[in-house]
């Protein structure tokens, strides 16, 4: 049994100041310019242009299928001013509304309901799921009790109605393990469902759509499988390594910290030699990043033992600082640029960042937390959480459970399907695409699935 991050309560170590001076991403204020604000490395000058190698340890996925059929979702009434108000129930295509105790998912609220967003603001943005700046000074942001917020499945009339009635469109950003995959013992089997991947490339389509995940970028490109794609963006490494889509125009690419490559090689190769002989335990290299699992390792009394070693070969690069997940001890170049750095960035850069837009930001694990913090006041965070991981963290000693900046949640990747699928469905009949954007005849067919590597 194993989740999240820090279970091993040893928290993330304070590190000496890396070569060069950290610089905040600072993004530009709405409106945005492209690519207007400090796009500079925080680590280094260097503009990376240069593609990278390919982790080899990962087939390509099978292929995919025909696009999955439409969810069978029932759309609150949208487009009327008032209608964010109004629509307080939809029909999420499991044939109930209301969604307390399905799926394990547990009772959403908690009775407390802290966040009722149904028709009780002036400005919609409690039925955004944004939670107003005001009512959440920073020092409150993180500190949710996951299991307490309102489910958006539940929520997913308003939302939707909320956005018609603001002629706002919706901007996804979606990490994948834990979100667009189910969590699996072994990372290379994390592979997307042709469901999902059908799903995917429409909302894509439909909606400027990223993909923000600790994978190495050509790693996560490749599970993904939607090469021809070209509203797909990709944040590989934790943000760190950022592309446009594929094929298409690159002016995108970005790579933060690129001068740490070869650090991280070597603390990999030493990573792979010192954990060797802890039975189950995996090294595996994420570019720009390098993960070390222990979700399988045999003798679990061992995990101390295994995250000392983790402690030397970090203590080998300082450069370098050490991260929790879900299994999995991670490290990354030292550097103030994370998965909401990322975001920040892509929104700038895509201009995005202005009135019409709601960026939604899912997904599950502990990195994710800074791009929910980064939404704070102005996007919509959910997080994908069970029962199950409730009872895996209290297991591990967190009675406490997990703390979120998320303001709703998801119980599983299949209801993260069911989210996305409602929007492709919205986005197919002309709902939810904000003032003159993508009329729906301009709306290509679902974009060709091709595998391969670039
Ligand atoms: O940001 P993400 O896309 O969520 O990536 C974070 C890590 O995800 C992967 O590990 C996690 O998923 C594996 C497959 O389900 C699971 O076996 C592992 O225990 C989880 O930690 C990936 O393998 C890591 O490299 C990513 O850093």
């Amino acid at each position: 049994m194993c989740t999240a991050s820090a279970e091993l309560g040893s928290p993330e170590r304070p590190r000496p100041a890396a070569q060069a001076t950290p610089s905040d991403y600072v993004p530009s204020a709405s409106p945005p310019k492209r690519l207007s604000a400090d796009y500079s490395d925080p680590l280094s000058d260097a503009s990376e242009v240069t593609p990278v190698s390919g982790d080899d340890r990962v087939s390509a996925p099978t292929p995919a299928g025909p696009p999955a059929s439409e969810p069978s979702v029932v759309m609150g009434a949208g487009g009327a001013p008032d209608a964010a108000a109004s629509v307080t129930a939809v029909d999420d295509g499991r044939g109930e509304a209301g969604g307390s105790g399905r799926n394990g998912c547990g009772i959403a609220n908690g009775g407390t309901d802290a966040f009722s967003i149904d028709g009780t603001s002036d400005d919609g943005v409690w039925a955004l799921g944004v939670e107003p700046l005001e009512q959440a000074p920073p020092e409150t942001v993180g500190q949710k009790n996951p299991m307490q917020l309102p489910l958006a499945l539940d929520r997913l009339g308003t939302l939707q109605a909320a956005l018609d009635a603001g002629r706002r469109r919706p901007v996804f950003f979606l990490d994948y393990d834990g979100t667009l995959t189910p969590i699996v013992k072994d990372p290379d089997s994390a592979l997307l469902s042709d469901e999902m991947r059908g799903v995917l490339s429409e909302v894509a389509t439909l909606f400027p759509t990223a993909i923000v995940s600790g994978r190495g970028r050509i790693k996560l490109q490749s599970l993904i499988g939607l090469h021809d794609h070209q509203g797909l963006y990709y944040a590989g490494s934790h943000g760190f390594d950022i592309s446009g889509p594929m094929g298409g125009d690159d002016s995108l690419r970005r790579k933060v910290a690129s001068e740490t490559l070869p650090v991280l090689k070597r603390a990999s190769s030493q990573l792979v030699a010192t954990v060797a002989d802890f039975s189950g335990s995996q090294v595996e290299n994420n570019e720009l990043a390098v993960s070390v699992h222990y979700r399988n390792l045999v003798d679990k009394q061992q995990l101390p033992a295994l995250e000392s070693r983790v402690d030397g070969v970090l203590s080998d690069h300082p450069g370098l600082s050490k991260h929790h997940g879900k299994c999995v001890f991670e490290l990354r170049p030292q550097s103030n640029w994370h998965k909401g750095k990322a975001v920040e960035y892509l929104l700038d850069a895509l201009a995005l960042g202005g009135p019409d837009v709601l960026p939604i930001y899912i997904g599950d694990d502990i990195s994710d937390e800074d791009a929910f913090a980064a939404l704070h006041g102005r996007g919509l965070g959910i997080i994908v959480m069970s029962d199950a991981d409730v009872t895996e963290y209290q297991a591990n000693g967190h009675p406490g459970g997990r703390r979120t900046a998320a303001t709703m949640r998801l119980c599983n990747t299949d209801d993260v399907r069911r989210f996305l699928g409602a929007f492709a469905a919205a986005g197919r009949s002309g709902r939810c695409t904000g003032p003159g954007v993508l009329p729906v005849d301009s709306v290509p067919p679902t974009a060709a699935v091709k595998h391969g590597s670039d």
